[in-house]
This record gives structure tokens, sequence and C-alpha cells, in this order.
């Protein structure tokens, strides 16, 4: 079968997404999605996104990372989707959609999609890291010299050793200026690091913000993939309206054959 793809890309966090409104395509295809991901024998990218019809909203976001498997919620690709429905012509200003971790708003400014994140309650704070959930699970760590840091192998330790099977994505931070931080990432499901993670540096911006090292409701973040930005506010040790910003881009489109 011929299948009809879209290739995005968020701050260099890389998607497939395909238009599914007419469920062509097989969602519980674990292999079809590992491979369809895979740099060498398929397209190439961090994670799939399907883009269906849902009657509560503008559309439905339904994300697997690259492993295969459905996934909790992705900051950069529900950006791509926004930007990729904007193209279809879903959605003209201001966009409602649905995802695993609940309804969402985004608006669309030419290349800059700003996305409504979901509300956070707790930044759990240990000796020398911080945990949350952005819509995925963050571990958030200051590191020194970053740029020398191996993302790779520390990411995957504490991904599994501090948090299971299950585990966690692992974000290392090094604040730059008062409200700027650089920031590098290990996901899981794609079990490497990324050059970027929506979920990723916005779990940082509060987690720096709760720890004291900004004051600033207004966090830059460098990944290496490109800068991102993210707004909020906090009232009653709780954390709401929060916005992740940055560019969304279409890379390329294309069909691939595949025996569904
Ligand atoms: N790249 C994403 C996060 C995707 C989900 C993550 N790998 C997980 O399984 O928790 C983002 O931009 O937020």
């Amino acid at each position: 079968m011929e299948l009809q793809f879209f290739k995005y890309q968020g701050t260099g966090n890389d998607f497939v997404i395909i238009d599914n409104r007419q469920q062509i395509f097989p969602k519980n295809n674990t292999k079809l999605v590992a491979q369809l991901c895979d740099r060498r024998f398929g397209i190439g990218a961090d994670g799939l996104i399907l883009l269906e019809n849902d009657n509560m909203s503008d559309f439905k976001m339904v994300y697997y990372n690259s492993d295969g498997a459905e996934a909790s919620m992705c900051g950069n690709g529900g950006r791509c989707l926004v930007a990729f429905a904007h193209y279809l012509g879903v959605f003209e200003r201001e966009a409602k959609f649905n995802a695993v971790d609940g309804l969402h708003y985004a608006t669309i400014d030419g290349d800059v999609v700003n996305l409504k994140m979901v509300d956070v309650d707790k930044v759990h704070e240990k000796q020398n890291h911080s945990f949350l959930d952005t819509g995925s699970p963050h571990h958030v760590q200051l590191v020194k010299e970053l740029e020398k840091f191996d993302v790779q192998k520390e990411g995957k330790k504490l991904r599994y050793g501090l948090y299971g099977q299950s585990g966690s994505n692992i974000n290392f931070v090094e604040q730059t200026n008062d409200d700027t931080f650089d920031v590098r990432t290990y996901e899981r499901g794609v079990e490497g690091e990324t050059y970027s993670c929506g979920t990723g540096v916005t779990a940082v911006a509060l987690a720096m913000y709760e720890s004291g090292k900004t004051t600033a409701n207004e966090v830059h973040i460098h990944t290496i993939g490109g800068n991102l930005t993210i707004a909020f506010e906090k009232k009653d040790g709780k954390y709401s309206n929060i916005f992740l910003k940055g560019p969304a881009i279409q890379v390329f489109k294309g069909t691939i054959e595949c025996s569904i």
C-alpha cells in the first residue's frame, strides 16, 4: 500500500505526520510505526503523529514515539501538528485540539506556533534534580559544561535506574543568563538524545522558577535544534497558562510503500 506522509520539524525534533481523518492508518501496528521512523530503513523521525477528527475540537492528536509505542504528550509534535492542520485548512487563526493529556489551544503566526500546555500542580524538588509532569514525565538536572556532557550515557542510566521500566525523559540544563538556559534531553521511547523536547523545556522553565534559579515568567531555552520560549503564571503553588512557543516547519512530503 502507498502511504502519503508529511515530515515536520520543531527545533529539530522531527516527526512523520499522517492525515488519518479517513482512518486509513493501522493504529496498532507498532512495527510499522517504528519502521517509518527508522532513519535507515524508513523516513526517519523522533516520532509519528496522526491527525484525526474529533467531535469536541478542531482535530485530535495521536502520538507515537519512534520505538512504535503510543506515548504521552509531545510539545514539539503538538506544535508541528498545529502547523500541519493549518496547512490543510482545518483552522484559520486559533486551534483547539484534543491530545492524550486533554484539550490544547494554539495560535500560529507564520512559522511560529504558540501552544498552551496542561497546568502543572506540583514540581517535586529532590536533592540534585526536580521531577514534574508537563504532559510527559521529566527529570530536570543542572550540570556544568553541558556541551561536553555525555547525555546518552547519563540519560540512559537515570531513565531506567531512577524511574524503572516505564521511565522518564531526562533533561540536563546549564544556566546562561537570568532567564536563559541551555538544555539537552534524553527522550524515552527514542532511547537517545533528541535535538529538542517541548514538554522537556517546559519542565525546565518551571523547575528553574520553582527552585529560584530564575524569577522570570518568560524563560528562553536554547536546544541543539533551536530556540523556544516558555511563558507561565504561578498561583497558589500551581502553574497555569503555560505556553510553549517556537518554529514548526514542513520539511518535505511524499509517499512510501508499506505492507500493512
Ligand atoms: N519530544 C516530545 C516528547 C515526546 C514524548 C516522550 N518521548 C515520552 O515518551 O515521554 C516533546 O516535544 O515534548
